[in-house]
């Protein structure tokens, strides 16, 4: 049997809700993120009042702008841990909100892809060369909530 694929990218598009950018909190660290990005990005810093400042900034893209920023020092060890945070991140989206978690079952065994050429590493770069780990991640996320039920 072919493959089916689910491709995603916009958070306003069909299958949006696996953005990161989806406007989903996450309670993690004892605290409101306003979405899986403002997580994620804060992540990359030591400094609790920077990590706050992007916790607090007013979308996932102005997140990303501060957590791409290179005026703050990230963690030396950050291209180690990222993986690990995104997938922390991911699951506590899904796990914390049920009507995302069943949206995310209802993909069976379709293969997740965030389909950007914006993006090499988390998506496939737009022509399936890339590493597409975000697309891995959810689907990791996937098999273990299914074992879960
Ligand atoms: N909306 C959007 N624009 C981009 O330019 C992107 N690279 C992505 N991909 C998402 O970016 C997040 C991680 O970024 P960095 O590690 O800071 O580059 C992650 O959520 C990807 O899914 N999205």
């Amino acid at each position: 049997m072919k493959d089916s694929f689910i491709r995603f990218y916009s958070e306003n598009a069909k299958w949006g809700e696996f953005s990161n950018f989806a406007l989903y909190p996450v309670k993690l660290t004892g605290k409101v993120w306003p979405t899986s990005e403002h997580y994620f990005q804060a992540q990359k810093f030591e400094d609790k009042s920077y990590q706050d400042k992007i916790r607090k900034s007013a979308s996932p893209m102005m997140a990303a702008q501060l957590g791409r920023s290179r005026k703050e020092k990230i963690k030396k060890n950050w291209d180690k841990q990222k993986d690990n945070v995104m997938y922390e991140v991911v699951m506590a989206k899904f796990s914390q909100h049920e009507e995302l978690r069943e949206l995310l079952l209802s993909t069976k065994d379709s293969k997740l892809v965030e389909h950007t050429e914006n993006d090499d590493y988390w998506g496939d770069g737009g022509d399936g060369t890339g590493k597409n780990r975000l697309g891995k991640i959810l689907m990791k996320v996937r098999e273990n909530l299914r074992d879960a039920n």
